[in-house]
């Protein structure tokens, strides 16, 4: 077992953190085969929880314990709602997404367990929890979405969305962010390390039920 906290935790949910890299979703993703309803269903959901998420990074900013992890998280919370915005909205468009759907669509459970996580990480008001869902949350996109030598499929919507969380910026981002839960991890005292801990693996547990749920008809719940 590995001395860093964040190799540590990821190793303690390896079969989950697998199984996500490895979903079908993201096959299909990178392949440019995925059904558009499935994609539909997942954008729509997936709006919902990048609100929340932008939440979570809000709080971030605000526990963290010095002004370099505020400007890092602030520069990366700027391209999530320029960048990352546009794209859910160009492919909202081009998925006949109403504006009802985009704004307050029926929420999925594993939707809705998430933003419960991410707001109950904001609310701690501590840094370790916060980045342990963003470790989970951006590390397991790096490493589903980053494969070597990958070419892109042909429509934007998957392209872009590959493209979103393989590149120089966004493995920069998360190279950061795995050393920072680490520096956070040896500040912290064992009860507050499990807490994080604890965090860390209901986040991977809710990647593998988002994944799973875009899978199932709308009245699966
Ligand atoms: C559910 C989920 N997890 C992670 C990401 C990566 N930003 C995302 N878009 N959606």
């Amino acid at each position: 077992m590995t001395d860093r906290f964040s190799d540590a935790l990821q190793a303690l949910n390896q079969p989950v953190w697998d199984a996500c890299i490895h979903h079908r979703f993201i096959d299909e993703m990178r392949a440019g085969s995925l059904d558009d309803a499935v994609l539909r269903r997942y954008l729509v959901q997936d709006y919902q929880f990048i609100n929340q998420f932008v939440a979570l990074l809000g709080a971030a900013i605000a526990s963290a314990d010095g002004f370099a992890p505020r400007v890092r998280l602030a520069q990366f919370a700027a391209m999530i709602t320029s960048d990352e915005n546009t794209y859910f909205q160009r492919s909202f468009d081009t998925l006949a997404v109403s504006q009802q759907e985009r704004e307050t669509p029926p929420l999925n459970l594993p939707t809705v367990q998430f933003q419960a996580l991410m707001g109950q990480a904001a609310r701690s008001q501590k840094y370790a929890n916060c980045l342990a869902v963003l470790c989970v949350a951006e590390g397991l996109y790096l490493d589903g979405f980053d494969q070597p030598g990958q070419s892109l499929p042909p429509r934007f919507e998957h392209a872009e969305w590959i493209s979103l969380h393989a590149n120089d910026f966004f493995r920069d981002f998360v190279g950061w962010l795995r050393p920072e839960l680490d520096r956070m991890g040896e500040s912290i005292d064992p009860d507050a390390r499990a807490e994080a801990a604890d965090y860390f693996s209901r986040a991977v547990a809710l990647e593998q039920a988002f994944f799973d749920h875009v899978y199932q008809p709308p009245s699966a719940d």
